[in-house]
């Protein structure tokens, strides 16, 4: 075993760091980089870059303070002094000034003197659609992190798993309460999701859309304002579908079940499955894909869209947030597109079609088609 800790099987061409590393890792190299102009501004950045890495925690930290202290909110109204705001929140003052110049630095507020106004990160901050509600749930991974090398070695029994009941079947979703506690949560961090999956996909040729997993709505609705035309029909479980129809017109129609149980109804050309797979493990995903083929005609349409890891080209929102989450809740993954367009393959789909992602951190899209008529018998 070498120090890396690669054992003998490693080929020599890729054991040990590269030739940048190498070098990086000796002392008199980083006092060589820091008097060469050139090579000074990439340390540096790199230092920044490092610190950010090291320091993540503790700005979520202080964002979340400005949150449930309700500090940007009492300046989307108007600004405030840090004595005001201290005595506002019952925070001592001192401890205010702090808090609020690590918002500044954070470029969610910004100072004049003592007067401390929103500036438009922070605004954007407090409008994107369940984003503050996220934030607020964020303690519980928190906690499942204290211990982070004991939670990376399987040895935690992380609360997040018990946060999101519906995850573990439809009996995990009996209680109408948790239904609804997600269920908001999902809709409204739907908005942004919904915006980009429907400037993604190409919806044309579609006359029947079915969004399984659909939660309450929300994606059925958006869909609804962009393509009127479409005939629309929303599967989820019946707790969850309960909420649904408030937020949805006559005209769609409500299926509850479920489809781990449950065959997926026959009617429509397109099915999406909006946040769902990263849900659940390989086995569901099989037998849910397997279900979604069954109930689609020949050439009909699969769209998927959830947050997706860079898989070969790691990427820096998804591959931290989404995979530790996803593994925090221990009951799915957060995959690559090339890992569901592999899942797809097997559960006969064709045309796999992945369309390049506006923001990684919101979602990814892939579309994919059940085989024509000729090939579906043939497979058949
Ligand atoms: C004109 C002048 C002079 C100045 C103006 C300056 C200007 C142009 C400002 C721009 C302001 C503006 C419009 C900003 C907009 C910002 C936006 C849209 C930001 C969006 C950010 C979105 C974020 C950070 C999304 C985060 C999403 C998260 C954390 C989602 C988490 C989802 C989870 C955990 C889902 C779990 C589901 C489960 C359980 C796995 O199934
Ligand atoms: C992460 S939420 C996504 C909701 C919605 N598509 C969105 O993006 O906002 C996953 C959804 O899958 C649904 N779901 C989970 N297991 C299910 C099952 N066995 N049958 C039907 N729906 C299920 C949940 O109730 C929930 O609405």
């Amino acid at each position: 075993m070498t120090e890396t800790g690669l054992g003998s099987g490693v080929p020599r061409s890729v054991a040990g760091p590269g030739w940048a590393a190498k070098l990086a890792l000796q002392p008199w190299f980083h006092r060589f980089c820091s008097r060469v102009p050139g090579l000074r501004g990439i340390a540096r950045a790199e230092g920044e870059a490092l610190f950010e890495v090291v320091s993540g925690f503790v700005r979520s930290q202080c964002l979340l303070a400005l949150v449930e202290l309700r500090v940007l909110h009492r300046l989307a109204e108007a600004p405030e002094t840090t004595a005001r705001l201290a005595a506002l929140s019952a925070v001592p003052v001192d401890r205010m000034a702090v808090l609020c110049q690590a918002g500044a630095a954070l470029k969610l507020m910004r100072r004049k003197g003592d007067i401390w106004r929103l500036t438009p990160r922070g605004a954007a901050f407090l409008t994107v659609p369940g984003l503050e509600a996220m934030v607020r749930h964020h303690p519980v991974l928190y906690r499942d992190l204290a211990d982070p090398a004991a939670f990376f070695r399987g040895k935690t029994d992380p609360e997040l798993a018990g946060f999101w009941p519906y995850v573990f079947g439809a009996g995990g979703a009996a209680d109408p309460d948790l239904a609804a506690r997600y269920s908001d949560l999902m809709a409204d961090s739907q908005g942004l999701v919904a915006e980009d999956t429907l400037r993604l996909v190409d919806f044309r040729g579609i006359t029947h859309l079915m969004d399984v997993g659909g939660g309450t709505g929300a994606f059925l609705a958006a869909v609804g304002k962009a393509h009127p035309q479409l005939t629309r029909t929303l599967f989820d479980l019946p707790a969850v579908v309960a909420g649904a129809r408030a937020r949805l017109g006559a005209d769609v129609t409500i299926i509850p079940g479920s489809f781990r149980d449950d065959d997926l109804p026959l009617g429509a050309d397109a099915i999406s499955l909006i946040r769902v797979l990263y849900d659940h493990a390989d086995a569901t995903v099989t037998a849910l894909l397997a279900n979604v083929r069954q109930a689609l005609p020949p050439g009909g349409r699969l769209i998927i869209s959830e947050p997706m890891s860079g898989g070969a080209r790691p990427d820096p929102a998804t591959d931290v947030y989404f995979t530790v989450y996803t593994l925090a809740m221990q009951t799915g993954r957060t995959r690559s597109e090339a890992e569901i367009a592999g899942l797809l393959q097997k559960a006969g789909f064709d045309a796999i079609t992945p369309a390049k992602s506006l923001r990684p951190f919101v979602t990814t899209a892939l579309s994919a088609m059940t085989p024509a008529e000729s090939l579906s018998k043939l497979s058949n």
